[in-house]
């Protein structure tokens, strides 16, 4: 699967006087020049580095097929921490999401190039157990995706296929995992009932607490509230609220009030780079850059 090529997007120009495009190329804005085609080394604040990392993203490029998505993106994502990722439609921000428990394998245009490490472990090393890796990482997909079985079989799902048969530890999972995303209340009287029978938000909520139930060290959430009304909306951020300090939250979100919320930091996309990664305070108020500022503030995208 790792492969490496040559025709990706390369540095570019250093940006200095002595660069013979810089004259020409000075007043145009950064988002211009890479919708040109030049890769900017991303603007990222300090105080990342006083973060523990879970993941660490290393120059990593991704195509469909010829057409390249993601342009050496490297950033790394704190442990128990929420972490966005931003950006106009089509920046691929679920590309990134979805590279790290390598779904975007099952595309088979796809090709990557350059590094991803859960804490040590390479992520696309030749060999690695793809199961495994997402064992170690839970999803939460746009859309509530329950299984057609009881709410307590969807939330012991992960220790099922784990072999798992004991039942006092499977009652204790599903009571923690459901208090966990904040559905036991809603959920203990009914266990044993199908579990599409819940609201949509309930339905997340489920999904939430199937993904927690095995323990992952990360939780990747990709626009987990796009097909909720507000009030499951709310819910579903009070959750994420409850969940930080606990896990290592990554999260796509159209929403920049819901960024703006819900994460401690947050990373502006654009056009398969990452232009700006910084705590979510400071990037909302007085971001590095006038491109991400212009974002945010709804001048373009
Ligand atoms: N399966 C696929 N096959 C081919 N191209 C794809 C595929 N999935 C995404 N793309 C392309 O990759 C780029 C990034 O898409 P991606 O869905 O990651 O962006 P995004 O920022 O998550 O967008 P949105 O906010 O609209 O969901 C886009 O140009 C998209 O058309």
């Amino acid at each position: 699967m790792v492969t490496t090529d040559t025709t990706r997007v390369t540095n570019g120009s250093n940006g200095t006087a002595a660069d013979p495009g810089y004259a020409e190329r000075k007043n145009r804005g950064r988002l211009q020049e890479i919708a040109a085609g030049k890769w900017f080394p991303p603007v990222v604040d300090h105080q990342l580095e006083r973060e523990e990392p879970v993941l660490t993203v290393k120059n990593f490029c991704l195509w469909y097929g010829k057409a390249q998505a993601l342009f050496d993106v490297s950033m790394k994502v704190p442990k128990s921490k929420v972490t966005a990722l931003i950006g106009p439609s089509g920046c691929g921000k679920s590309t990134l999401l979805r590279s790290v428990n390598r779904l975007n394998d099952l595309v088979d245009s796809v090709r990557i190039s350059g590094e991803m490490n859960l804490y040590e472990d390479s992520i696309y090393a030749k060999g690695v157990d793809v199961i495994e890796l997402r064992k170690r990482m839970g999803m939460v997909a746009q859309k509530p995706n329950p299984f057609p079985m009881s709410i307590y079989e969807n939330v012991i799902y992960p220790l099922r296929i784990d072999g798992v048969r004991d039942r006092r530890i499977l009652d204790e999972v599903c009571e923690t995992s459901l208090r966990g995303a904040a559905l036991w209340d809603e959920a203990k009287d009914r266990l044993h009932q199908s579990a599409l029978g819940l609201s949509g938000g309930q339905q997340q909520r489920l999904c939430v607490a199937r993904a927690i139930a095995s323990e992952p060290e990360m939780l990747l959430m990709d626009e987990p509230c796009s097909a909720l009304d507000p009030i499951a909306t709310g819910k579903i951020e009070d959750l994420i609220d409850q969940l930080r300090g606990e896990y290592t939250i990554l999260i796509v979100t159209h929403n920049m009030q819901q960024a703006a919320r819900v994460s401690d930091y947050t990373a502006f996309m654009y056009l398969g780079q990452l232009v700006e990664y910084g705590a979510t305070a400071s990037l909302f108020k007085k971001p590095q850059l006038k491109e991400t500022e212009d974002y945010i503030s709804g001048r373009f995208g």
